[in-house]
């Protein structure tokens, strides 16, 4: 099976890698057009733009960073919708709100392409291990075609229905995740303000009912002050404020969410945003105060 792919981030690298280890013959693009010599040494071809990918496969995966590129790369000069059209495919993977997915899906449609939206959980790690979790939801009859795809990039799929169901869900869980690496941020930093070992905590945490494999992958190298990115804080403090968004529309109150959206946006001020989002613990052990009472 031929597939275009669109973005070669931390993902989309480890996503096309994984694609082409498994036989897909994958035709791939990137804004900044040397990320792709990576992946020409694995066995991939390039397309020198985004129609021209399109033109080539007849499925195209997308995934990049926001709304503003998911947009830019379909709506724009060389973009996707100059070359979709009937039999062909597109899978925005993307963390986007639903407006954005929606917009996609309403112009593919109309040029006769089908169109599936399908962000992921999970990280880096995952992603090169081909253990995703795949949140689809839009043209069933696309989905089911990219079920082997989509079974190489991911240990389960989930098909949520109608679009913009996948971005919703994905908003969900990040929104979530956010507030537990915020709420893990401040208990290290009580434990260690309060005379305890934050290691011990972090021993203590993984043998009770809220063990969990961000804390126990995370904390450790928090207490190092390393934050390689794997999960950029960035797009963190991006899904928190598109998740708040979708907590207005729906006039859901998200006091916890919202402060951990402010400690997210500190850090992006204190230019910490391509870091690792665990890296918001700088930003709580500082607000935290430095010595002990
Ligand atoms: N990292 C993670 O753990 C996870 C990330 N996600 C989501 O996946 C998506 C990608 O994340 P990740 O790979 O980490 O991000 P990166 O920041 O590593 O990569 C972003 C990609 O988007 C491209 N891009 C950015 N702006 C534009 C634009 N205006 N036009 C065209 N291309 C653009 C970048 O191109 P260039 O190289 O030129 O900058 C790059 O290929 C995001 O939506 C993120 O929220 C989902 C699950 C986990
Ligand atoms: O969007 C990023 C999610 C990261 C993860 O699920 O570990």
């Amino acid at each position: 099976m031929e597939v275009g792919f669109l973005g070669l981030g931390i993902m989309g690298k480890a996503m096309a890698t994984n694609l082409l280890r498994h036989g897909y013959r994958v035709t791939v693009w990137n804004r900044t057009l040397a990320k792709c010599q990576e992946l020409v040494a694995l066995g991939a071809t390039v397309g020198e733009t985004p129609a021209a990918v399109v033109a080539k496969c007849r499925y195209t995966i997308a995934m990049l960073s926001d709304p503003g590129a998911a947009l830019s790369v379909v709506f724009d000069k060389d973009g996707v919708l100059e070359q979709i059209g009937d039999g062909k495919g597109y899978i925005d993977m993307s963390t986007v709100d639903a407006a954005t997915s929606s917009k996609i899906d309403e112009a593919v449609k109309q040029k006769g392409g089908a169109f599936v939206e399908a962000p992921v959980s999970g990280s880096k790690k995952p992603a090169e291990d081909g253990q995703l979790v795949i949140l689809a939801a839009g043209d069933k009859t696309l989905y089911d075609e990219m079920v082997p795809a989509f079974d190489v990039l991911g240990k389960k799929s989930f098909f949520l229905g109608e679009i913009g169901n996948g971005a919703k869900m994905k908003l969900v869980v990040n929104m979530i995740m956010g507030s537990m690496m915020n709420s893990l941020s401040e208990g290290l930093s009580l434990a260690d303000k309060s005379g305890l070992s934050p290691q011990t905590l972090l021993d203590v945490l993984d043998l009770g009912a809220i063990a969990n494999p961000m804390f126990k992958l995370k904390g450790p190298a928090m207490l190092q002050g390393s934050y390689n990115p794997a999960f950029p804080l960035k797009h963190q403090q991006k899904d928190m404020r598109l998740a708040l968004a979708l907590g207005d529309e729906n006039a859901v109150s998200m006091p916890v969410s919202a402060a951990a959206n402010e400690a997210f946006k500190k850090a992006r001020s204190l230019g910490l945003g391509d870091l690792d989002f665990s890296a918001v613990y700088e930003v709580v052990k500082d607000a935290s105060g430095s010595g002990q009472a």
